[in-house]
């Protein structure tokens, strides 16, 4: 059953890889304009779960819908902006090129549209006067930030990023966070992080998983009540550590 204001369904999601079972019947939801996290140790499942919800991985076994649409119908397709791990910019372009080149992709020859997404994405990005010298030269820190400007740039309706502040320098990580806060309401985000604290401060739900399979599901305050821990990083430490 999919409810009115689910942007996200997922049920008794399995994915296997030859024999071995990455996904083990997952179920969630994740409502319209809420900023969810999937948490997890190395090799749980989050970006094979982010690569499914974004209509990269079509071979699955179980039901999840994207506002109501299979994840790799073109409808979802236009709904969706993901930004993978290992997502990087052009490093021959400037950073300012970077985001033309997307702004010019996304607006389908809306000149007004292409000028609004390009004076967004130099807003998130905010490289000051970097923005015009060439990506090879930023840091991978200044490369995150516009990999995440571009995707986030277009307005979606459903942003998913895989890891969105590694490689951040605090400040960064502050500039990115308060973004994604900002952007609630409008855009639904759905990202992964091992950053707990930050995904304390920026989720409104979170997703544990570990072996592929969800462990808690709930607010980062009540499941910090629950465990009877201080922190996320405890709770987690409390559900999934030591097996
Ligand atoms: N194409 C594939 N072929 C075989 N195994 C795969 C494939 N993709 C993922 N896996 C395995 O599935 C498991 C989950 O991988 P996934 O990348 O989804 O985990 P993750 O939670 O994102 O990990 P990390 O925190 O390290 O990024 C891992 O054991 C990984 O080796």
């Amino acid at each position: 059953m999919i409810a009115d204001h689910s942007a996200v369904s997922v049920t008794a999601l399995y994915k296997s890889v030859g024999r071995k079972e990455i996904l083990r019947g997952l179920s969630f939801d994740v409502e319209e304009g809420e900023v969810f996290g999937i948490i997890g140790p190395n090799g749980a499942g989050k970006t094979t779960t982010l690569r499914v919800l974004s209509g990269i991985i079509i071979s699955y076994s179980g039901d999840v819908k994207v506002f109501g649409e299979n994840p790799r119908s073109a409808r979802a397709k236009g709904y969706i902006s993901y930004m993978p791990e290992d997502a990087f910019p052009y490093d021959r372009l400037t950073g300012i090129e970077n985001l033309q080149f997307y702004a010019r992709i996304y607006s389908r020859g809306d000149r007004k549209l292409e000028e609004s997404y390009l004076e967004r994405g130099i807003k998130i990005a905010s490289l000051g006067d970097r923005i015009y010298d060439r990506a090879m030269e930023y840091s991978r820190g200044m490369k995150r930030r516009l990999v995440i400007a571009r995707t986030l740039m277009v307005n979606p309706k459903l942003a998913i990023l895989d890891e969105p502040t590694s490689a951040l320098d605090v400040e960064s990580s502050v500039r990115i966070r308060d973004m994604i806060r900002s952007m609630k309401g409008n855009t639904t985000l759905i990202l992964s992080s091992h950053n707990l604290l930050e995904v304390e401060y920026m989720c409104d739900r979170v997703l544990m998983i570990n072996s592929g399979r969800g462990v808690k599901l709930g607010k980062p305050k009540e499941i910090i009540e629950e465990t009877g821990t201080r922190n996320l990083e405890e709770s987690f430490i409390k559900l999934v550590g030591e097996g």
